[in-house]
């Protein structure tokens, strides 16, 4: 099997009760309009039987949900049909730390090592009046039900689908109330539910975890791909905002991977779609713990990506958000890899966008705000890098809008020049 897991975060009504009043003040201004995705990426993943580590000093909750388990390739379904695309559901545990804030991805709480457990699939027809029960060391702590959640399993499959193409073994996580039980190391946690195969995990120290040890990856074999928001302070500044203290991280799922000279379809009745340049990083060897001095000796290798955004589906909420950008298609990359013995300095090369030949983006990896050793150093301290696993490093100032018919001409210095051409939603 093989997939990408989504969730969708204030999906519940008691979370969305409790963050009411923060959610009319800044940063957010208004309660989210729409889902608030996120992706639990394969280090998260694991199977019934598995250890979740627990990481030192963090307080880990439990978040025992449902998955939706994708049979069919799904694209812009309505929710009457979404039965068809269902394989079945399976339970599942958003393990997270606690989040005090909605408005920026959460990586760093929500897709450490092992926090995602993922049951068995049964082929059961509907999960819109199920109880989930949670138990620990085999006391009952915790117990919802699904008929609580402000979108159904079929709504969820049919919002995502709107601008992300599921396929089968995709999984989407349905959901968790706004109070989670705390795991601590030693304990078993059990999550049940009718028509379900039972989940059961212990939970270690992640200090236990041998320092070799492989994860099972059950869904997913292809990398993630992690990308930095505002990584150059020139961008930051065009789009208002301060340079970031602490590196800005999400995650880009691979519906929206493409090729070079391909096209990609800007939707209708928008009027931001913005191209960005960026050096991707590819990771060459696992990576736990590396120290920003080691970190090179991780890297296989370097290529270019366009990270396109569609700036009008911001909103602020996991900002920057699945719809802005892990749309189908809206990230061309490559076209190879090339060696790292290639490139002598990762930190000189030139990023250039031409639209319809026209040069209309120049920057240089020199005014990187986070180096590429420091993002290793960084994200390897709370998750686990996989060969394959790649790292777009930002974009530096100089965006617009591009339009149907526009050929886009993405290049860094050495690493590659990567083409796509825009075509409207009518002529994809
Ligand atoms: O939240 C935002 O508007 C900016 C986030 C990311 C921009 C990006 O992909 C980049 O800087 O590169
Ligand atoms: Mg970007």
């Amino acid at each position: 099997m093989k997939g990408t897991v989504f969730a969708v975060a204030l999906n519940h009504r008691s979370q969305l009760d409790a963050w009411r009043d923060a959610f009319n003040q800044p940063p957010y201004n208004t309660p989210p309009k729409t889902a608030v995705w996120f992706i639990k990426p394969r280090n998260t993943l694991i199977r019934s039987g598995d250890a979740i580590p627990h990481p030192e000093g963090e307080q880990v909750l439990s978040g025992a949900t449902v998955a939706l388990i994708v049979g069919k390739t799904a694209t812009k379904i309505r929710p009457e049909e979404a039965a068809e695309y269902i394989a079945g559901y399976a339970l599942a545990n958003e393990v997270s730390l606690p989040e005090e804030s909605f408005y920026r991805p959460a990586i760093k709480a929500k897709c450490r090592d092992g926090f995602c457990p993922l049951g068995e699939m049964a082929a059961i027809n509907s999960v819109d009046n199920l109880t989930i029960t949670t138990e620990i060391n085999g006391r009952e702590v915790d117990r919802w039900n699904t008929a609580d959640l402000q979108r159904n399993a079929a709504t969820l499959l049919s919002e995502l689908s709107a601008f992300a193409t599921l396929n089968p073994g995709d999984a989407i996580l349905l959901g968790t109330p706004q109070s989670r039980v705390a795991l601590n190391p030693g304990d078993s946690v059990r999550v049940l539910a009718a028509g379900l195969p039972t989940l059961e995990n212990s939970v270690i120290n992640a200090r236990e975890l041998p320092e070799n040890r492989t994860f099972a990856w059950p869904l997913s074999t292809s990398g993630t791909l992690f990308a930095l928001g505002l990584n150059y302070a020139d961008h930051a500044s065009e789009l208002d905002f301060k340079p970031p203290t602490e590196p800005l991280v999400f995650i880009k799922a691979p519906n929206t991977f493409n090729e070079h000279n391909q096209t990609s379809v800007r939707p209708d009745n928008v009027e931001y779609m913005h191209y960005e340049a960026e050096l991707v990083v590819v990771i060459g060897k696992t990576a736990r713990n590396v120290s920003e001095a080691d970190a090179m000796d991780y890297v296989a290798g370097y290529t270019v990506c366009n990270d396109y955004a569609i700036r009008d589906y911001l909103e602020n909420y996991y900002r920057p958000n699945l719809r802005v950008k892990s749309r189908d298609g809206l990230t061309p990359i490559g076209p190879d890899i090339v060696d790292k013995s290639a490139i002598a300095d990762p930190h000189n090369l030139t990023l250039r966008t031409w639209v319809n030949g026209e040069l209309r983006q120049q920057g240089s990896t020199r005014d990187l705000i986070f180096s590429v050793p420091f993002l290793i150093a960084y994200l390897s301290e709370f998750m686990t890098l996989q060969p394959g696993d790649m790292i777009a490093t930002g974009t530096p100032k100089g965006l617009a809008d591009v339009r149907p018919g526009d050929e886009v001409v993405v290049e860094v210095e050495g690493v590659g020049r990567l083409v796509n051409r825009i075509v409207s939603e009518e002529t994809r």
